[in-house]
């Protein structure tokens, strides 16, 4: 399921956040979004959440404006895993991953043999199906990640846009997430604090700055040492990553030098 973005423009109150954002992410492709704080990453991305819409522009969804849909529609083709989801601990991990079936199912329909096999094979994509009747309060930042993202694939979209998917996560647990995105093979879009992290795991990299998207394209080719100064102010270097081979990208404050006294 192909997300394009046509000249997207958004105002919150009298204020202009995103400007003339045109972007598209193709089908199979993981894009990062990538950008300062306040840049307009989460905006931008609310534009196909359904939730913010455009003074100017689309954000299209499989070719069709994800105005011009239901919200129900809109949510059989894209799922999102958001930073701030607010859940009743009350449920368990099985339950929060069956309500991914939700746009799936009329008001007062069953749970389908299907239900269940997709919310299985979701528990176990994300390698949580030890703790499906555990209450989702009493899981680690984590496991409620992954949890989440096993509720978004339930849904059985095209498209999975996330928001900073790897925060408040341990390293660890940060590269269990990124491998899993890799390895859906989803047109996935997800807004990444971390560069190294867009670098060694997107296809390609979407920088924002000040709501303009400011570059695009292969991580290596387009997070140049000059493109990474201008936009967050900081030295880079991009070499290669002395254990997997990929691409890497070493940050340091802008006026860092190479020093063996600290
Ligand atoms: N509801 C709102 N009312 C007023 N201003 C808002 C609102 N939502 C966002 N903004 C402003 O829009 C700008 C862009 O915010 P946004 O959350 O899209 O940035 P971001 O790139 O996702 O930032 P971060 O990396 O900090 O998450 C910020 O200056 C923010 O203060």
């Amino acid at each position: 399921m192909r997300l394009e973005f046509e000249d997207v423009s958004i105002d919150i109150g009298p204020a202009r956040i995103v400007s003339d954002v045109s972007l598209r992410i193709e089908q199979g492709e993981v894009v990062g979004l990538v950008g300062p704080n306040g840049s307009g990453k989460s905006t931008l991305l609310r534009s196909a959440y359904r939730v913010l819409r455009p003074v100017g522009g689309a954000a299209l969804i499989g070719g069709e404006s994800v105005w011009d849909m239901s919200a129900r529609e809109a949510a059989r083709r894209r799922a999102i895993v958001t930073q701030h989801t607010v859940l009743d601990a009350a449920f368990s991990v099985r339950e929060i991953v069956a309500m991914g079936r939700t746009p799936r199912k009329g008001a007062f329909d069953r749970d389908t043999e299907h239900d269940h096999e997709v919310v299985e094979r979701a528990l176990d994509d994300v390698h949580m199906s030890w703790a499906a009747r555990r209450s989702f309060a009493t899981l680690s930042g984590g496991e409620q990640q992954r949890v989440l993202i096993a509720r978004a694939l339930a849904q059985e979209a095209g498209l999975l846009i996330l928001d900073e998917p790897t925060n408040h996560l341990d390293v660890r647990a940060q590269f269990e997430i990124l491998d899993l995105l890799r390895n859906l093979r989803m047109t996935t879009l997800t807004a990444l604090h971390d560069l190294d992290h867009a670098v060694s795991y997107c296809d390609r990299v979407a920088i924002m700055a000040e709501g303009a998207l400011v570059a695009e394209g292969v991580p290596a080719e387009v997070l140049t040492p000059e493109l990474v100064h201008d936009v967050f102010g900081v030295r880079a270097v991009l070499d290669t990553h002395p254990i997997t081979g990929r691409p890497r990208i070493a940050v340091a404050s802008a006026g860092a030098q190479r020093t063996d006294q600290y």
